[in-house]
């Protein structure tokens, strides 16, 4: 077997300047052909080689990396520091923004624990947000991190334009400002918004209650004036670029306009192409109301990109995504509750049982689930959380929610980094919590698959979990390829960690969105006794486990529970 190698020179290798190799690296002697170097003996599809030479330029042997395997490297230090137990669960979203796009920014908040950095297609050009994947992308290859990456659609809900470069307007207590679907030349003229969608100007009525954000300011429709819109400040506040808009009749959100736009516009499509293009890992899609659009989005994905599998998520954001929540859930990835907008369509008031229902849903149907939006809002401006705001991230991870997502905070806030490390203390400390008082809902997990194995699948999973809690393990290892198994352990919210084995890059990377989930990558065989021998003796190598260690492993190729001691 040939193969084409990758060499690093002691400089660019750490391992050489240890005093001795790792004992995963076994020497070969080389055989020279024709200016190709040929080594047996190894399975691995990307073996690491060092070469060692007689000084002369010249290599005499070399030694392979029998099974290279990758971890992210913020991880490893976490399991070396505090062991397995006390890792954190709930995984961490942050949208990335001015605040957040340089280099060294990205870099702070691998540190500070993102597992995967979310950019918003509403904001920015392509052309930036393409700079920020292939930021991250460098510090992945580089630094050994595994920041997964989320694309979000703008959507085709009502909003406003963009101010023309302000970054915000102030509306005044009985102010007329005019929303006009016209577009305008800079400058823009005083007190006039521009509206996206077209039939705007036809749709509102005399006396409709025009709510931008969700509140944060209202105007009363007083005249319409062809395409302009006169309307008269009631609620005073601060207008945002892209501003979402809402108009109420009677107290009612007026909805009949929401039904005509579609769900991903034509720019959203531009942009799902740019996101198939990168290899973005998530696509999230805005304000979804029915399962077929995403359905649709998946099959597009899917004939576009045979080789990444991309996961949809569902954003859900509407009266009709709440309408139609089991079917969309089903037909999507993973969702996300959007709780900004969300609470745009529905009373304040809903939002938490919607949170909940959503949250519950998902796990059920074994889908990971989001908590998105103005967890640690004032953190915008301020370098401490309100006490409102941790209850608010506490019942998020206490409800057992896949991940927690940063907005503005790490956008466009002040403090970015304090932000992350607020939510990654209070989900360490809450998870905790947790464990110790033993409170293990007994969630009613139904089965999800279909094929007589996917059952056992789950059995297995549910059992497994189940006696790593009553034995009191220090880890689930699961051997999976498609990630669907790791899926599987992690729906069943363990008191234990759960390493993931996975072959591919790309599955390891989207199971760092699901909670519990240490994902690794190696290469392994359909021989689950060598698997593990392996397995034991490269994280012992690396200081991440040590003998005495009890393990519970399950497997997609192997349909068994092993429980064992690490040797
Ligand atoms: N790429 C970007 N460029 C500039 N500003 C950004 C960018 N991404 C986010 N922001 C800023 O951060 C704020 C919060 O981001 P967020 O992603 O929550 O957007 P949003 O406008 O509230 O829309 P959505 O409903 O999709 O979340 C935005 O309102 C915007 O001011
Ligand atoms: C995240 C998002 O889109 C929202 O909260 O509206
Ligand atoms: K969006
Ligand atoms: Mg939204």
């Amino acid at each position: 077997m040939s193969r084409s190698l990758r060499f690093f020179t002691p400089a660019t290798h750490p391992s050489f300047l240890k005093p001795a190799l790792p004992t995963f690296y076994r020497r070969f002697p080389l055989t020279f052909s024709s200016n190709r170097v040929l080594v047996k003996a190894s399975s691995d599809p990307n073996p690491h080689i060092l070469v060692s030479g007689n000084g002369a330029g010249s290599a005499t042997s070399a030694c392979v990396l029998l099974s290279s395997i990758e971890v992210d490297a913020v991880t490893e230090t976490e399991l070396k520091e505090n062991g397995f137990r006390s890792t954190r669960r709930t995984k961490l979203i942050c949208t990335i923004g001015p605040s957040t796009c340089e280099s060294e920014q990205l870099e702070a908040l691998a540190v500070g624990g993102m597992n995967v950095a979310r950019i918003n297609m509403c904001h920015g050009t392509r052309e930036w947000h393409k700079r920020v994947i292939e930021r991250v992308r460098r510090l992945n290859d580089e630094k050994g991190y595994a920041v997964a990456i989320m694309m979000d659609t703008e959507g085709s809900e009502i909003h406003m334009g963009d101010l023309g470069g302000a970054s915000s307007a102030r509306a005044e207590d009985g102010e007329i400002w005019t929303f006009s679907v016209r577009a305008f030349d800079a400058p823009r003229p005083e007190r006039t918004i521009n509206v996206n969608y077209d039939g705007f100007a036809e749709d509102v009525k005399v006396g409709d209650e025009l709510v931008v954000d969700g509140g944060m300011v209202r105007f009363e429709v007083i005249e319409k004036f062809g395409p302009d819109v006169k309307c008269r400040c009631t609620d005073p506040g601060l207008l945002l670029p892209r501003a979402n808009l809402t108009f109420w009749r009677n107290g009612s959100l007026v909805r009949e306009q929401n039904a005509m736009l579609p769900t991903i516009s034509s720019k959203d499509w531009l942009d799902i192409d740019f996101g198939i293009a990168e290899g973005v890992d998530f696509i999230a899609i805005s304000f979804v109301k029915s399962a077929e659009v995403i359905n649709h989005l998946k099959s597009y994905i899917a004939a576009r990109s045979r080789d990444s599998d991309i996961a949809v998520i569902a954003k859900i954001e509407s009266i009709d995504s709440l309408k139609n929540l089991e079917e969309i859930i089903q037909a999507s990835d993973g969702a996300m509750v959007a709780r900004g907008d969300l609470g745009a369509q529905i009373p304040l008031e809903q939002v938490p049982s919607a949170q909940q229902k959503v949250v519950q849903l998902c796990r059920q149907l074994n889908k990971p689930v989001i908590v998105a939006s103005q967890l640690l809002e004032s953190m915008i401006e301020y370098p401490t959380p309100t006490r409102a705001e941790v209850a608010d991230v506490s019942e998020a991870v206490s409800q057992r929610a896949d991940a927690l997502m940063l907005s503005g905070e790490s956008a466009m806030g002040q403090f970015p980094e304090k932000a992350l490390s607020v939510l990654r203390t209070v989900s360490v400390r809450i998870e905790k919590w947790w464990r110790e008082e033993k409170r293990h809902e007994a969630m009613e997990l139904p089965s999800v698959g279909c094929a007589f194995s996917d059952r056992i699948s789950e059995e297995i999973c549910i059992s497994a979990a189940k006696m790593a809690n009553n034995l009191e393990v220090d880890a689930l290892f699961v051997y999976t390829k498609t990630g669907h198994m790791a899926s599987l352990l992690s729906r069943c919210r363990p008191d234990c960690p759960i390493i993931a084995f996975t072959t591919t890059t790309s599955v390891r990377r989207r199971l760092n969105l699901q909670w519990g989930l240490i994902p690794f990558r190696l290469s392994f065989s359909d021989d689950m006794e060598s698997n593990l021998n392996r397995t034991f003796s490269l994280l012992k190598a690396r200081g991440m486990i040590k003998s005495g260690d009890l393990v519970i492993a399950v497997s997609d190729m192997l349909q068994s529970i092993q429980v064992m001691n690490v040797p």
